[in-house]
């Protein structure tokens, strides 16, 4: 695991439209780890076409382990958002997720507290964790008033702004590829506290699984909540995509000894609540997973561990 650059904390802000630009705040081996983070354990996003790992979900779904490169990340980000708002241990983290933006993603004018249940938010940082240009089009963060008015994503830097409407932003449609950032939201209000969140999950979750589970290191299964993403008067289940784009299919058990399967295609609501077994082409693999989230988690994080492995193997061929 690699420490983060290092970095000076920003100047004080000042104006009527605070926020900074901080370029090369994470090291590019931080931004890949916390990639890879989001390839093996992303779920459904909260917006179409958009996916996202939150950290009560890693918490939740046994994948304690992969909370560990966050923890320095957001002490970092916590320290710099305090000196530059000069609000020094008065902050607490409310928010900390790992976004895709997949091609389609955008978001309107808006400030981060515009809504009732998102006023306890103060202050915003988002880290970007791939390039502009390179890895995806379109993803400009536009500004309304003031400057910087507008940032072109580059991996390591992060902006970071008041979440009121002094800050009024908007993020361009991506056209092409994915735009990935780490986004955290910083309150004052202790209520609203992450961390016990966090360690009530974890201690749940090492006493409700086996130990033998725990040392597994593979997901474990998610609640089932909702992967309908809504379409053109129809719509398509996130999970079903993303197993076909990595080349995979549903099946289920039509029989009590899971030895007869049958694709999972209709009503997969229903049927990827249920164990699911993984098709390639015309096999079916023998592992029988505790529904389809968990299938995809697996698979996803299977396929991402052997691109990464080739990725690093070409580096080091070179
Ligand atoms: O990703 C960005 O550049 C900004 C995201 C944003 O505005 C939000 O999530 O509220
Ligand atoms: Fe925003």
């Amino acid at each position: 695991m690699s420490a983060a650059a290092a970095s000076p904390p920003p100047p004080a802000a000042a104006g009527e439209h605070p926020r900074f630009h901080l370029r090369g705040f994470l090291s590019p081996e931080t931004c890949k780890e916390l990639e890879f983070v989001h390839r093996s354990c992303g779920t459904a996003g909260y917006r179409p076409s958009v996916v996202s790992t939150s950290l009560p979900h890693l918490a939740a779904t046994g994948c304690g382990h992969l909370l560990l490169p966050f923890v320095p990340v957001r002490e970092r980000l916590r320290d710099a958002v305090e000196s530059a708002f000069s609000c020094h241990f008065d902050l607490f983290i409310e928010f900390t997720g790992l976004i895709s933006w997949c091609k389609g993603a955008s978001i309107g004018w808006h400030s981060d507290d515009n809504k009732p249940y998102l006023r306890q938010r103060a202050f915003t940082a988002v880290c970007y964790l791939n390039d502009h240009g390179k890895d995806y089009k379109g993803g400009i963060l536009q500004f309304q008033d003031g400057e910087p008015s507008f940032i072109t994503p580059v991996a390591g830097d992060v902006v970071i702004y008041t979440a009121d409407n002094s800050n009024t932003h908007c993020v361009d449609e991506v056209t092409e590829g994915e735009r990935l950032t780490l986004t955290l939201w910083f309150t004052r209000d202790s209520a609203y506290d992450e961390d016990p969140k966090l360690l009530s999950f974890l201690s749940q979750t090492s006493l409700n699984y086996e130990p033998v589970h725990q040392s597994s290191y593979i997901p474990l299964p998610a609640s089932d909540i909702m992967y309908w993403f809504a379409y053109d008067h129809s719509g398509f289940d996130i999970r079903c995509a993303r197993v076909h784009i990595l080349g995979f299919s549903f099946h289920t058990s039509i029989d009590e000894d899971n030895k007869s399967v049958a694709p999972a295609e209709d009503d997969p609501i229903e049927l990827l609540g249920k164990p699911v077994r993984l098709g390639r082409g015309d096999d079916v693999f023998d592992k029988v997973f505790a529904n389809g989230l968990h299938a995809l988690q697996v698979s996803t994080y299977f396929h991402f561990l052997s691109s990464f492995s080739l990725q690093i193997m070409s580096i080091r061929l070179q």
